[in-house]
């Protein structure tokens, strides 16, 4: 009936006559006496309403007819039915009957039967079955708060007395002794807890008494000891604060950019009710009322209840903080990242990959050079190994905006970029993936200002432009990542990444991860795969049979110093760029790596993902 009331009544309105309505409306007020009877009647109505063609009348009358509805009727009927007799228990106190019972046939002539019904009588399931009946009769759902005290102030009104009931949960709120008048208050209540829930605690609410003992004078640790003493109801007599806060906050979410454990920070007003969270995971953001503390869960655990986190302004101080306390070290992350590391890695190893296969059709499958690149790493290592991670975290902004997006079937499809420590295998895995299916995915094709060779063609191993060109392309910031290699530049335009997406297909680069910014953009919304190295003792089997192919040796076995350099490096890229990661692909069995890698690429395309809010709420660029 509820149902026809809720969601009927509604359409009624709009459908039906409204003398008709008046009509039915009557009929229904004899509800719970035959209203099986009410609904026929109801239904004649509508049969010859039907016949006058009363706009929407069939609709009623079709609903009114429905099984479902008939047999939702016949049920509230029945129920109604047995409202009248209800059975009342012999009993409220089975359990001590059956405990006196058991008594009493220990010391009866012990027969068969009667064993029988001893052990019957002293199983468990039984016990709490009867244990079960009694609380039913005796109505016992509800906890037994204690009785008011009898000494409530005359001025009541100022006063407020809640009662709690203990459960295994923190009660989720934090209390403080002002440093003046030395009261002790609510401090904050914390989002989706115990007092939160209850709606009768707020922050600023004076502590008089807990459990009848008065906290005046008592430091905030002795209060919380007579809280954890107690047991079952807490009574808290409280002075409200005058002035509630007024709730308006509307909730954000956002990707952590830096990892924060409370238990190590010494300046969260409360440890135990403070939130760990990793670099890259998102964060719900419920109470940003105070300007340094604010309150969060992750996505990962929404039911959870919120914990404290430093707000934007106060984590960004505390990265700047703890960078200052560092060692002076030359800080060369801060340099490179901006400008010069662009041109430490990239791309004068594709050039010579690009000779060693002179006629691959797809562009961009290009072998390991392995020699050039880790030339191109003992630069970087100086980047990674000098500066911690906090060093480049100074420069971004904590927490970074995000919003759920779902690419539009028709829209172009997303920048899918893999990035990973030289040798774990993004080549094979990009070659692998675009193999599959050409017309699916492509590279971007490279510019170049070296000369154009006898058996190359301009846009399919690489674009050939001048260095003026080149340049232009790199100072109006069209360039993903460029290089210098021999003399000649060499780089990955965004127009060739265009290019790709324009024409439908989906487009698969991979990138150093010093390039991952420089990508992350408004147009080509790119989602990042992280290709890790599983552990050395792992990938000395996986890559037993492996080939490497450097400068001078063809066919080079991977030796113990790759393995370990690979995974050294892994270990500072997720230090440094993890934040970004929209996926991690373990990269120890190929066969496995790749239906991984091509199934996170169709996410991608296809179902929602945390991107930055900026991407999605500004027309402009960023
Ligand atoms: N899971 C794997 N198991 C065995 N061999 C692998 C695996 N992944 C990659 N390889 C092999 O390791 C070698 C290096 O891979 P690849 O060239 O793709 O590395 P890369 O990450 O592109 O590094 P670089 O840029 O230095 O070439 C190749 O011979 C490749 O076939």
């Amino acid at each position: 009936c509820s149902i026809c009331f809720s969601q009927g009544l509604g359409h009624w309105f709009a459908l039906v006559d409204l003398l008709f309505v008046l009509k039915c409306v009557a009929l229904f007020c004899f509800l719970g006496s035959g209203l099986s009877h009410v609904l026929t009647l109801v239904l004649q109505e509508l049969s010859l309403l039907c016949k006058r063609d009363v706009n929407g009348v069939g609709m009623l009358y079709d609903l009114l007819r429905s099984r479902w509805l008939q047999a939702l009727l016949k049920i509230y009927e029945c129920l109604h039915h047995y409202l009248g007799k209800r059975p009342v228990p012999v009993t409220v106190q089975a359990c001590v009957l059956n405990h006196e019972l058991v008594e009493l046939l220990r010391e009866a002539p012990q027969s068969g039967e009667i064993k029988e019904l001893r052990r019957l009588l002293r199983a468990p399931h039984l016990k709490a079955l009867l244990s079960a009946h009694d609380t039913v009769a005796q109505k016992d759902f509800e906890p037994t708060l204690p009785p008011l005290p009898d000494n409530i102030p005359e001025n009541e009104e100022a006063m407020r007395i809640v009662c709690l009931v203990k459960n295994k949960q923190p009660l989720g709120a934090t209390i403080k002794r002002h440093e003046i008048t030395g009261d002790i208050t609510v401090a904050r209540v914390i989002h989706g807890g115990l007092a939160d829930r209850s709606g009768l605690l707020y922050a600023g609410d004076k502590l008089v008494e807990v459990n009848g003992v008065p906290v005046e004078g008592l430091e905030p640790e002795q209060v919380i000891n007579i809280l954890a003493l107690s047991e079952g109801t807490i009574m808290f007599k409280l002075i409200p604060v005058s002035d509630r806060p007024v709730s308006n906050q509307t909730t954000l979410y956002v990707r952590a950019m830096a990892d924060y454990w409370p238990l190590q920070d010494p300046a969260i007003p409360c440890a135990d009710a403070g939130l760990p969270f990793k670099k890259g995971e998102i964060l719900q953001i419920v109470d940003q009322n105070d300007a340094f503390w604010w309150q969060a869960r992750k996505v990962s655990d929404l039911s959870a209840c919120a914990g404290l986190i430093p707000s934007n302004h106060l984590l960004k101080r505390k990265q700047r903080e703890f960078w200052w306390s560092q060692p002076f070290q030359p800080h060369l992350c801060l340099k490179s990242s901006i400008c010069e590391c662009e041109k430490l890695f990239g791309w004068w190893n594709r050039e010579e990959r690009s000779l060693l296969v002179p006629l691959s059709l797809t562009a961009g499958f290009r072998r390991s050079m392995r020699l050039c690149r880790r030339k191109s790493r003992t630069n970087q290592q100086s980047c990674y190994a000098q500066c911690s991670s906090s060093c480049y975290s100074t420069l971004a902004a904590p927490y970074e905006e995000v919003v759920r997006y779902q690419r539009h079937p028709g829209d172009r499809n997303r920048l899918i970029v893999l990035v990973g420590p030289a040798g774990v295998g993004v080549n094979e895995l990009r070659r692998r993936l675009i193999t599959s299916n050409p017309q699916q995915f492509q590279s971007a094709v490279p510019h170049t200002t070296r000369v154009q060779k006898s058996y190359e063609m301009n846009g399919r191993e690489y674009h050939y432009v001048s260095k003026e060109t080149f340049e232009n392309m790199v100072y109006t910031h069209r360039m993903l990542e460029y290089g210098e290699y021999k003399g000649y530049l060499y780089g990955t335009s965004v127009d060739a990444v265009r290019t790709v997406l324009d024409g439908g297909k989906i487009c698969v680069v991979d990138l150093e991860p010093q390039g991952i910014q420089v990508a992350r953009t408004h147009e080509l919304k790119p989602y990042i795969i992280f290709i890790k190295p599983s552990s050395i003792s792992c990938m000395r089997q996986s890559r037993k049979n492996a080939r490497i192919i450097t400068d001078y040796y063809v066919n080079m076995k991977f030796k113990e110093e790759d393995l370990q350099e690979m995974e050294d490096s892994a270990k500072k890229m997720e230090a440094q760029f993890g934040q970004f990661f929209d996926q991690v692909i373990v990269n120890d069995d190929l066969q496995e790596a790749s239906a991984q890698l091509l199934s996170a690429v169709h996410r991608a395309q296809d179902e929602p993902q945390w991107v930055p809010a900026i991407w999605i709420c500004s027309d402009t660029q960023p």
